[in-house]
């Protein structure tokens, strides 16, 4: 017990039709094809199951004798089509051959016009730059196995991005360790290094940073410089870069290294031209602020982040920025393709709290009931869609998502249109099965 196999316990595995008069009141809306009002009349099921809870897996469900017959329209295929073409619009601004990339000089610019004439203080670009830096983090490296995660910060703003994402990451649940040899005396950084101090954040000098980075830590933020760094790296950022460079070369010796999270640039990096000699770092995470740098477009890492959600639309306008739009109330977005996966690799070890039959409620509803009620507490995503796996008279199956629009003792409802595909099947073949998963309880 304790495994998820044993903990997904299947509920409802078929549904039985009793009635065949499903086609008696077919009604298609004569505006059917202009506004797609999918529900013409709602199928209706209803249980006659077993209390024996040994025969849940064959629960049987009837076709309801009190045929409802519900209209509901709810969209129209022109606000349809406009939401798809947003959307599209999105995918394809994300592919990194369209989105806009500055150049040192432009960066510079767009940060003066902020922090002049549009009344921002660097303060609070910095606290949105760090945050944007430790949600990209988390979306891809989480905690359970990414969680120590040294921090090198450099001595301008870039460095300043590190601090502020350290102190997030903190609080996400992550270890943080700062190395920062070049430390200034601004209020702003004091701050910040008293913030860490008092989360008791640990601080590493040069001595203390272990050779190979890979023993100790499973991802190295590289905030030492961004978009204001020219020329070569100076000590002991010439030591700190190489150090992140072997690390690419212990990868290829070992199975793991920790991997390398870039701020804004990879640090050494030409700020327009790249990696010029080949002979830097290559990160695994590059996460962009505002908009991406010429560099960028040689990043060939995995992930590719953009942050710093602050752009006002007069930015935006003046330098023509194409950028991919921020999803919902996220301060990061993947620019680009998602990295190509090890399908077979993607796999959850799944705990969850032990399940077995005394466990059960003798009437199968009310199981669903208690279920359907936990994934409504924890907050699920749309717990009421459903898989419902069907079969015309040929036999051959068809599965697809529909959304319960209510459930009672006679059983569960949801709407469909009676020409479509699985109103035919049904109308064939009476049985049917219904699938709920519910991800983040671990159950179906
Ligand atoms: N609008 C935004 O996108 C914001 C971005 N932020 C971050 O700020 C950096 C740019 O910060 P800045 O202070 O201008 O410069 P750097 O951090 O890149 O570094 C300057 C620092 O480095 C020294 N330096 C330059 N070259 C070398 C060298 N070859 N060797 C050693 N040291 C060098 C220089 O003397 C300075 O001390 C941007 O990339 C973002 O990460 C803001 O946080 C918010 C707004
Ligand atoms: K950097």
């Amino acid at each position: 017990m304790g495994s998820r196999n044993r903990a997904m316990t299947c509920l409802i595995s078929r549904l039985y039709l009793v009635s065949n008069n499903i086609s008696s009141s077919f009604s298609i809306p004569p505006s059917f094809h202009q506004f797609s009002l999918i529900p013409s009349s709602s199928l209706h099921f209803t249980t006659s199951y077993s209390s024996n809870k040994q025969s849940f897996s064959n629960l049987g469900l009837g076709f309801s004798s009190s045929f409802t017959s519900t209209i509901r329209g709810f969209c129209s295929r022109e606000i349809m089509s406009n939401k798809v073409a947003s959307s599209l619009e999105n995918l394809q601004i994300s592919d990194s051959s369209s989105v806009t990339y500055l150049s040192a000089k432009e960066a510079a610019e767009i940060d003066e016009i902020l922090m002049g004439p549009l009344g921002f203080s660097v303060d609070q670009l910095m606290e949105l730059a760090g945050l944007s830096v430790a949600t990209s983090i988390a979306e891809v490296y989480k905690p359970s196995e990414y969680s120590r995660i040294l921090v090198i910060c450099g001595p301008g703003n870039n460095g300043g991005d590190g601090l502020v994402a350290a102190r997030h990451l903190h609080h996400f649940g992550y270890r943080p360790y700062i190395c920062y040899p070049k430390r200034t005396s601004k209020a702003l950084y004091t701050g910040l290094v008293t913030q860490l101090e008092s989360l008791s954040v640990p601080f590493l000098s040069l001595e203390d940073l272990p050779q190979d980075l890979s023993n100790d830590f499973d991802v190295v933020i590289d905030a030492m410089f961004g978009f204001s760094f020219h020329g070569t790296p100076r000590p002991p950022f010439d030591d700190l870069i190489q150090r992140l460079v072997s690390l690419h070369r212990y990868d290829h010796a070992h199975q793991r290294s920790a991997v390398i999270a870039s701020v804004d640039i990879p640090s050494g990096w030409h700020v327009e031209e790249g990696d010029i000699g080949g002979e830097g770092i290559k990160p695994d995470m590059l996460v962009s602020l505002t908009a991406p740098k010429l560099c960028a477009k040689k990043f060939c890492g995995p992930h590719h982040f953009l942050g710093g959600r602050f752009v006002p639309q007069p930015i935006a306008e003046k330098y023509t920025l194409n950028l991919p739009s921020y999803p919902g109330t996220s301060m990061c977005v993947r620019i680009g393709k998602p990295p190509q996966v090890d399908i077979s690799a993607l796999r959850e070890n799944y705990i969850s709290p032990e399940f077995d039959k005394d466990q059960l409620e003798a009437n199968p509803i009310d199981q669903f009931k208690k279920w359907f009620d936990d994934s409504l507490t924890a907050g699920l995503h749309e717990p009421n869609a459903m898989a419902l796996s069907t079969a015309g008279k040929d036999g051959k199956p068809s599965s697809r998502m529909v959304l319960l629009k209510g459930f009672d003792k006679e059983g569960f409802v949801w709407y469909t249109n009676y020409e479509s595909h699985k109103g035919h099947q049904l109308s064939e073949n009476p049985h049917a099965a219904l699938l709920f998963y519910w991800d983040g309880l671990n159950r179906q």
